[in-house]
């Protein structure tokens, strides 16, 4: 199987990796590589178009390079040579023959791609990295069957069986596990003869501003998509438009880099702040201002500064899940305490980041809580030590936020950052003066 970005084209880091400690007020602007959510959906709805199109501004990432590789398999052309990347829709009365997609540690390659095969024709295999075998998907797999896909499996490894078409119709499914499974069901359901009505039945659904990326990308390619009423999205049948998608900056790969204004009461601007997106990682505005950060939007970007003294804060962070890791790492640099909440799916995410962050946070001295939906953090001294990142790339963002602004934070396979950001440390180095 194919992973050509696992460590990216940079010289690979020492590892564990010293984290670079600012030593005074970092003052940066930088360029983020473009955003994984909004990558993979735009290859997804090219793959299922009804012509060619350009994802301009690509991300080149793990995720995203996997995602090109697996709807490759299924049919589509993909050429990745340039930083635009040109799509030609996959072709269901050409047998794809009997494929194997590697999902990596990649949701949206595992949930994504499935309801896509359908629309192949011929035995598609899915298998992933060991943890992959571990996050759920069942729900997805389920109402597939349901929907008259061929489908053997409820977990990493599973084969979707194509033909070419699908009948589509109502289901429902518990998606309070992840959001991307209503979105895995939505991105192919207008190529499917009835289309695809899903209502969600279970604990309220996280990351809901990920569905709403997904349902605002489909209205872009002419999809109609009704959402009106909560916990239930109904896709109508029909052609799905060729668009070409401008990728913006990754807002969550944001944090980490505002969070080091954050804790070095410095400036470090993020150009191309969108003014309008459904980026989760748009939230991060509200949440440094909340912990005392002077937040601005300007032309040239999303400009932090960092405060004397960072406050906790009491947060719910169910819609935007995914920014828990180094918002975590900045509550344990604060000087009051802090609740994170409304987080239980994250335990289902790259690792348990829950249980991940009470560990490695704890391990430095912090003094933690873990509950079973969130994190209780309270000023504690923090000293050096070994931070493990459980193959998670935004548990390497929350160990180099705490190295930034703790002597002696030593960063374990800081290269997994790769999943969604290339050379990572290289980018994080040269803000800090120091070479990986
Ligand atoms: O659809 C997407 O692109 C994503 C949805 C969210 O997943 P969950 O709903 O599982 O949190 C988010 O955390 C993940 O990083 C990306
Ligand atoms: C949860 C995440 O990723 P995935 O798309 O693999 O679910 C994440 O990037 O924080």
């Amino acid at each position: 199987m194919t992973d050509p970005d696992r460590r990216g084209p940079a010289p690979a880091a020492e590892d564990p990796w010293p984290a670079p400690r600012a030593r005074g007020p970092v003052e940066a602007t930088v360029t983020l590589p473009g955003s994984k959510s909004l990558t993979n959906r735009a290859l997804v709805l090219a793959a299922v178009a009804d012509g060619p199109s350009v994802v301009r501004r690509a991300l080149r990432s793990r995720d995203t390079s996997l995602m090109a590789a697996a709807l490759t398999s299924l049919g589509a052309v993909v050429d990745t040579s340039g930083d635009d990347w040109r799509v030609t829709p996959l072709d269901a009365a050409a047998p794809a023959g009997d494929v194997a997609v590697d999902c990596g540690l990649a949701g949206t390659v595992m949930r994504f791609v499935p309801p896509v095969a359908g629309l192949a024709t011929g035995a598609v295999s899915f298998d992933g990295d060991p943890h992959m075998r571990k996050r759920p998907v069942g729900e997805v797999l389920g109402a597939l069957r349901t929907l008259g896909i061929d489908v053997t499996g409820d977990a990493l490894p599973f084969t979707v069986r194509g033909t070419g078409s699908v009948a589509g119709g109502t289901v429902v499914v518990d998606a309070s596990q992840s959001s991307q499974f209503i979105s895995a069901l939505l991105l192919a359901g207008a190529r499917y003869e009835r289309g695809v009505d899903v209502r969600h039945d279970g604990q309220p659904v996280p990351s809901l501003p990920h569905i709403d990326m997904t349902v605002a990308m489909l209205r872009q390619h002419g999809v109609v998509v009704d959402d009106a009423d909560a916990n239930r999205w109904s896709v109508a049948p029909g052609p799905v438009r060729a668009v070409d998608h401008l990728i913006e900056p990754d807002l969550s790969n944001a944090a980490p880099f505002l969070a080091l204004a954050a804790v070095s009461g410095g400036t470090v601007t993020v150009r191309d702040w969108p003014a309008a997106t459904t980026q989760a990682g748009d939230a991060l505005r509200g949440i440094l201002a909340a912990m005392g950060c002077m937040v601005t939007r300007t032309d040239a970007g999303l400009t932090v500064t960092g405060p004397d003294e960072l406050q906790g804060v009491d947060l719910d962070l169910h819609d935007v899940g995914e920014l828990a890791p180094a918002v975590a790492a900045l509550c344990a640099l604060a000087t009051t305490p802090s609740h994170l909440r409304g987080i239980a799916h994250i335990r289902g995410h790259e690792t348990d980041r829950l249980a991940a962050l009470a560990t490695e946070l704890g391990r430095l001295g912090a003094d933690v809580t873990e509950h079973p939906d969130g994190l209780e953090l309270r000023p504690a001294p923090l000293h050096g030590g070994v931070w493990s990142t459980y193959a998670d790339h935004r548990m390497a963002h929350a160990g180099v936020v705490v190295g930034a602004a703790v002597d002696g934070v030593l960063v374990e396979d800081v290269a997994t950052t790769g999943k969604t950001f290339p050379d990572f440390a290289g980018s994080w180095a040269a803000l800090l003066d120091r070479d990986v």
